[in-house]
């Protein structure tokens, strides 16, 4: 069978320097269209530079980017025009034209035609606000505004939707659901979106695809579950969730440490970090055993275990609340699964 997936962003070996400072970092990435893809990193990794490159409100010292199968920054430098890249923007505030209303905003980046308006009116039906086109931004909620937002980048059918925070203004409650709209509505389109948080559970909840970027570099792209399960770098393991990591001699497909054998995925030879997931421990009271709990803090949800293993590492645990291990008593430590280790 032909695979007919086509590449929606193609990017590579950009570079965009601010002085001595490499804020994109020889980046190349690849999203096929259809895919919705999270760009998760810390505060200053990069990731707002990185877009407004794709946008074009930024030129890179060097790299090329392709749009729906069109070089906009090619390798001799010339840009298109953000106008004319065929991206559509979402930005944390929403941006919406205040003195417009619902629906001149969402017809904004249309052409004048006889389709106009019909399609604005598909769009605010797909948002969930077929009846509010004649309403003014400052009487909707900001949940409302920023579906009114995503209907207008979507308008003229973007090659590329560009997300930045787009959750991060509205409050917690609130901004589950509206992510998983956003999400509903992207799907319904069949758009393609590249979307910034620095939330991890935000980027691992709603994306296909989650690229880690860590100092200008995209460090690995993977899958929710793999990259949680299967980080690439010991940086994107504490990056993305927690992480403990127990010193450790590998021998193959096993690793002896002070908390026994521990079968790891893929084999290792010589020294090692295994990391160990804080719900994938289980504690077992052992009067005799060398390890030893020393902070117990219950969140409703869960309760989490600080261990002092033999050798002085430190091991969080996170059991369901039913458990009830008083701090002070002295535990074995059961790993559930075969683990990931780096070597050292
Ligand atoms: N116009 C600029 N001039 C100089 N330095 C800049 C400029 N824009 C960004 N930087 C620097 O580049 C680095 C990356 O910034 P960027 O805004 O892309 O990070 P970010 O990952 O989006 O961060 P945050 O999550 O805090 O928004 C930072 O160190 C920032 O200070």
């Amino acid at each position: 069978m032909i695979s007919i997936e086509t590449t929606a962003l193609s990017i590579q070996h950009l570079s965009r320097r601010y002085g001595s400072l490499t804020a994109v970092n020889e980046v190349s990435l690849d999203l096929a269209a259809g895919k919705f893809m999270a760009l998760l990193g810390p505060s200053g990794c990069g990731k707002t530079t990185l877009l407004r490159l794709i946008a074009g409100f930024e030129q890179p010292d060097s790299g090329v980017i392709m749009i729906g199968g069109r070089t906009v920054v090619g390798p001799c430098g010339a840009g298109i025009p953000p106008e004319q890249r065929r991206v559509g923007m979402v930005f944390q505030d929403y941006a919406l034209f205040p003195h417009l209303s619902v629906a001149q905003n969402v017809a904004y980046g249309l052409p004048r035609s006889s389709e106009r308006e019909p399609r604005v009116q598909e769009l605010l039906s797909l948002v969930g606000l077929a009846d509010a086109g004649r309403r003014m931004p400052h009487e909707l909620s900001g949940g409302q505004q920023q579906r009114v937002a995503l209907a207008r980048a979507l308008a003229p059918r973007p090659a590329l939707i560009l997300l930045d925070e787009p959750f991060s203004n509205l409050d917690a409650g609130l901004r589950m659901a509206v992510r998983n709209e956003v999400r509903q509505i992207l799907r319904r389109e069949g758009a393609t979106a590249l979307f910034v948080t620095h939330d991890q559970e935000e980027a691992l909840s709603i994306a296909d695809l989650v690229g880690v970027m860590i100092n200008g570099r995209i460090v690995q792209v993977a899958p929710p579950r793999e990259l949680y399960e299967r980080p690439a770098t010991r940086a994107v393991a504490a990056f993305v969730g927690t992480a403990n990591f127990v010193p450790a001699e590998a021998h193959g497909l096993v690793a002896q440490s002070v908390i026994g054998r521990l079968p790891l995925l893929a084999p290792h030879h010589g020294p090692v970090s295994v990391m160990i997931r804080p719900e994938a421990v289980e504690l077992e009271a052992d009067d005799e055993s060398p390890h030893q709990i020393v902070e117990r803090n219950y969140f409703g949800a869960d309760v989490r275990y600080e261990v002092r293993l033999s050798d002085g590492t430190m091991l969080t645990a996170r059991l369901a609340p039913w458990h009830d291990v008083p701090v002070g008593a002295r535990v074995n430590i059961v790993v559930r699964g075969a683990l990931v280790a780096f070597a050292e």
